[in-house]
């Protein structure tokens, strides 16, 4: 029988003694002893040097980019752990981030990964330029005008929504709504736009959350099983608790398996293996269509193949993992972006209505999707953007980076080798050097020269290498929504709302309940009385073919749109010239809303089934069918 002192049984005894050894005396033993010279640098706070422990209390808190740039105002370089610094100027960047900097993405990418790299953690120089090189296909800017066509139909999906939510106007002289008719969240529905966006570009795909309105979608088990979730609700809880645990590498596995005790982390990891079910869903499906014969150009077709059609030959591991960071980085971000500018355009009305004014001159009145054509270079819209980025980028984490063994020089200053560096995006952007009054939201500092020169100190997206592949499709997604929005509503957020945000990787946002209404401009036709055109269609013969030449292009096809109505006949009928939102509002008249969709030739004359997305608005548009009868508004 073991000996006991003090009445603890002794192998007890030994295990406190070696943990406290462990845990308390070796970190101070090292910390002291400063083998690599770290111990010159500021610490964060007291044990920051010798413990991971308070960084991850602080993440705790969901705020601790705020709380970094708080503390770098004082000191450039701050020690957050034994082996871990946080700079705070943008002189860092290039060093840490730039083309040519040694550094690579550290440990952490590694012990999150998952059976297969993705291109966004996958560490080695090699391997990330090889998967670059597959990937550059799908993320090419010349896919700008496929992307453009489904980024187009998911805003108009939004609006429907929006359109059945709108209210009268205010009251003049009421600046905030009766709580009562408060009865959208924009947070949830900028969620359901991204997600809708990236599965079409990347899987034409619809996961169809727009249509329906609500989150659940199938999702396929290990096993085979499918069964039904919340996408909203197993992305996020995963990206959460990562952040939380992941700032001690050493422990993490243990630490990630250990916490599942608490029902609080148990409820997070519960939410990773949905995700991964969900990405295994889709994933699939995709697969079965390509066997099938289908060929599109998204991103899944890349992946598979070549341009010349040479097959890419991955294992169906990487190809899931590269859908997997595709829906995640993909949809993310842009829902926290595109929630944050318009909440910064509602709480700034000069900005907004300078804005407005910009939009309209390039937008007909009774335009509705907002062409990427005529946005993309509206320099105070661009503006506006970056503003809303630079202040709260989507993704705030210091991107951890580890100097190479022989160290490198970072501020001028000699940081040892392997050891983890980043600086925060948001610590970046609050420099006062470059970005003056960088807490307050003001989008002129983006224009001219002078606004063209902060682009280097810009890193929502990072930089370098490693940088963003997703920045064209964002900021097209980010255009087109934005500037369509801002066409076309007025919205009122509730009095005293302040937007709130959970930092883990990304800036998570909670809701953003608002109430919206048409804008003067736009509103110059009655939707709500039946038109000119509603009334002719309802009183002609349910027969012969029917050809709408549309005078109002809002969006011009120079090749024929096919449509079919079924109440009239099976065949596919021509429909000339028009705008696709324009022509499925027509249809839907036509066919007292039992329109089941449309073929649109699109103007890189491919085919393109579109669903019905709108139900009671009209535009103006001419109509003769087979008799040549013809109306014109
Ligand atoms: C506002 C929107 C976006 C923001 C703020 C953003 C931000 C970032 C940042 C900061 C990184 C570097 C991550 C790191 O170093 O660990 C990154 C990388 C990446 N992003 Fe984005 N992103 C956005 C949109 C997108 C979109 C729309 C996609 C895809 C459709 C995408 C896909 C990726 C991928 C695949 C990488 C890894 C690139 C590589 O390492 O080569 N992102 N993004």
């Amino acid at each position: 029988m073991a000996s006991s002192l003090l009445g603890v049984p002794s192998y007890a005894a030994a295990l406190v003694i070696f943990a406290l050894t462990y845990f308390l005396v070796y970190p101070v033993v090292v910390y002291f002893k400063d083998s690599k010279g770290l111990r010159k640098f500021p610490n964060m706070s007291s044990f920051s040097g010798m413990s991971n422990v308070p960084f991850m209390i602080l993440a705790h808190g969901g705020a601790r980019s705020d709380y970094l740039a708080k503390l770098h105002k004082e000191r450039p370089v701050l020690r957050t752990g034994p082996n871990t610094l946080s700079f705070g100027s943008v002189l860092a960047i290039k060093d840490i981030y730039g083309h040519g900097s040694p550094c690579l993405k550290d440990e952490s990418y590694l012990i999150t990964a998952g059976s297969h790299h993705h291109l966004a953690d996958v560490i080695d120089r090699a391997d990330h330029a090889r998967k670059r090189r597959v990937l550059s296909a799908a993320y090419a800017i010349k896919n700008l005008q496929e992307w453009e066509f489904k980024v187009a139909d998911k805003v108009e999906r939004l609006f429907k929504k929006f359109d059945s939510c709108c209210t009268d106007p205010l009251p003049k002289g009421q600046l905030y709504p009766d709580p009562k008719d408060v009865n959208i969240d924009y947070r949830q529905w900028t969620n359901y736009f991204t997600l809708d966006a990236i599965t079409d570009i990347g899987l034409s795909e619809s996961l169809g959350l727009l249509d329906r309105g609500h989150d659940v979608v199938t999702a396929t088990r290990s096993d085979g099983m499918t069964f039904q979730t919340n996408i909203r609700g197993a992305l996020y809880p995963t990206a959460r608790k990562q952040s939380l645990l992941i700032w001690s590498y050493q422990y993490y596995k243990l630490l990630d398996k250990m916490s599942n005790i608490i029902p609080f982390y148990r409820r997070m990891s519960r939410s990773a293996v949905h995700w991964e079910a969900i990405v295994a869903h889709c994933s699939s499906r995709r697969m079965e269509r390509y066997k099938a014969g289908e060929k599109h150009d998204d991103f899944f077709q890349s992946l598979m193949e070549s341009k010349k059609g040479e097959p890419n030959n991955l294992e169906w591991g990487e190809v899931v993992a590269e859908i997997n960071i595709m829906m995640n980085a993909g949809s993310v971000t842009t829902a926290i972006a595109v929630t944050n500018v318009l909440y910064e355009l509602l709480k700034h009305p000069r900005v907004l209505s300078r804005l407005r004014e910009e939009i309209d001159t390039v937008l007909d009145h009774d335009e509705v999707i907002a062409p990427y054509s005529k946005v993309k270079n509206l320099p105070y819209l661009r503006a506006c953007l970056d503003e809303s980025l630079r202040l709260q980028p989507p993704t705030p984490h210091g991107l951890p980076r580890k100097t190479p063994p022989e160290g490198l020089r970072i501020m001028g200053e000699y940081v040892p080798g392997n050891t983890t560096v980043s600086i925060s995006a948001l610590v970046a952007h609050r420099d006062e050097s470059v970005f003056p009054e960088a807490c307050k939201f003001i989008p002129e500092r983006w224009l001219g020269e002078k606004g063209k020169s902060l682009q280097s100190s810009f890193i929502t997206f990072s930089t370098g290498a490693r940088g963003c592949i997703g920045r064209n499709i964002t900021y097209l997604e980010q255009a087109v929504l934005i500037a369509s929005i801002v066409h076309r509503y007025e919205f009122a957020l509730p009095k005293g709302f302040t937007l709130q945000r959970l930092e883990t990787m990304n800036h998570i946002l909670g809701e953003m309940p608002f109430i919206s209404h048409y804008t003067s401009y736009y509103n110059t036709l009655n939707m709500s009385e039946p038109s000119v055109e509603q009334q002719w269609f309802s009183n002609r013969p349910n027969s012969g073919h029917v050809e709408i030449v549309f005078r109002h292009l809002g969006y011009e096809c120079p090749t024929d749109v096919l449509f079919r109505l079924p109440q009239l006949d099976q065949s596919w009928t021509s429909l000339r010239g028009a705008h696709y939102g324009t022509a499925l509002r027509a249809c839907q008249i036509i066919a007292n809303n039992a329109f089941d969709g449309y073929l649109a030739t699109e103007r890189d004359g491919k085919e393109r089934f579109r669903p019905p997305a709108y139900q009671n608005s009209i535009l103006v548009f001419c109509v003769s069918d087979s008799k040549s009868k013809t109306h014109t508004r």
